[in-house]
């Protein structure tokens, strides 16, 4: 389900009727996403040619103050030839508009599906596209500081409690309690940053064999240490989906095609081991808190902590072996 606001056929054409994109043949909404509403939108244009294109509109997660960083980025990627979705200006010329209150904005429709069990040449494919972006990402003028980054994570496990960890799973507390205080004193002060994706998940990534067509969902972006992008993509791709098993071929491959691009300095592979445990750190933080926040009857699922809480136990207990050496 995600699909929040309700769209009548009129207000549909209205909105596509701003863009310079043909007329509204149909509008579907899209299942997959949690945070915001989506639409898969075709039109006609003027040739007749058949066009497609994402609608999104904003719900309460994303800030519309941070727009014009998201949406300005993608286009500062696409122009890079990233594989990114160019975002479909209005014909004011206006990246996004406002429709009721809401924030929406057209995005090119790129093919591909995302993958849930990667292989190691789609692992390799996708540590290079992700070191695409941070090269081409170097120049883009904007900044923007990371809502989820380390001070986030303590409030919400803070906001969590003892009890309230321990109630989700007997070990969380403990584990919590003994790799926060750790991350936040290791967190690296020395390493390059700059704009980094923060959430490049298998279902953030469209792909077509081993070839990536789209990275999407750009809504955590911000600026923060480079190598902890990797981090959290090696969280995200390298286990099996409840992390109890870690994928080393997936790993090396991750790697190595992230270097085959943009080779890491030496003491950015020093920090990915801390960088790891962070990244895990971020995602069971999130998810313990939403576990905790969300209505029995809410629309979406709540993911599993317990399923960051696992990787992180294994980067930590990996600390010293070497996972990140190829
Ligand atoms: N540019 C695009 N081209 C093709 N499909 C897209 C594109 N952008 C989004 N999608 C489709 O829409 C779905 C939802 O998009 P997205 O992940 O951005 O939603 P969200 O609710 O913002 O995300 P999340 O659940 O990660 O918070 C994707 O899984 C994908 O199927
Ligand atoms: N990728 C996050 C959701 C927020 O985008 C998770 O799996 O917890």
């Amino acid at each position: 389900m995600a699909v929040y606001t309700r769209l009548g056929s009129e207000d549909m054409a209205g909105i596509i009727a701003a863009f310079d994109v043909g007329t509204l043949v149909s509008a579907k909404g899209i299942a997959e996403g949690v945070s915001n509403s989506n639409w898969l939108i075709e039109t006609q244009d003027t040739n007749g040619e058949a066009r497609r294109f994402i609608l999104t509109m904003y719900e309460t997660r994303t800030d519309i103050s941070d727009l014009p960083f998201f949406l300005g980025l993608l286009d500062h990627l696409a122009a890079k030839q990233c594989p990114v979705p160019r975002t479909i200006h209005d014909r004011d010329g206006a990246s996004y508009r406002l429709h009721e209150g809401k924030a929406l904005a057209l995005i090119e429709f790129l093919p591909g599906v995302s993958v849930s069990e990667p292989t190691a040449g789609q692992a390799r494919a996708v540590g290079a596209a992700l070191a695409q972006v941070h090269l081409a990402a170097a120049d883009f003028p904007d900044a923007r500081e990371n809502s989820m980054g380390l001070k986030a994570w303590q409030e919400l496990l803070g906001a969590c409690g003892h009890d309230g960890l321990e109630s989700i799973d007997p070990d969380l507390a403990r584990l919590v309690e003994h790799e926060l205080p750790l991350i936040a004193s290791h967190w690296p002060s020395n390493l390059p940053r700059g704009v980094i994706h923060a959430d490049l998940f298998p279902d953030n990534v469209l792909m077509l064999g081993d070839k990536v067509t789209g990275l999407i969902d750009f809504y955590f972006a911000c600026t923060d240490v480079t190598a902890y992008d990797i981090a959290v993509t090696h969280a995200a791709w390298c286990f099996n989906a409840d992390g109890t098993h870690f994928q080393p071929e997936l790993s090396g491959a991750l790697l190595e095609g992230y270097e085959a691009v943009r080779p890491l300095l030496p003491e950015e592979r020093a920090a990915l081991p801390i960088l790891a445990r962070a990244a895990a750190m971020r995602f069971l933080a999130t998810r313990a808190y939403d576990l905790m926040n969300t209505p029995d009857d809410a629309l979406v699922t709540p993911k599993d902590p317990m399923a960051f809480a696992r990787r992180l136990q294994f980067y930590a207990d990996a600390a010293n072996e070497g996972i990140f050496v190829r």
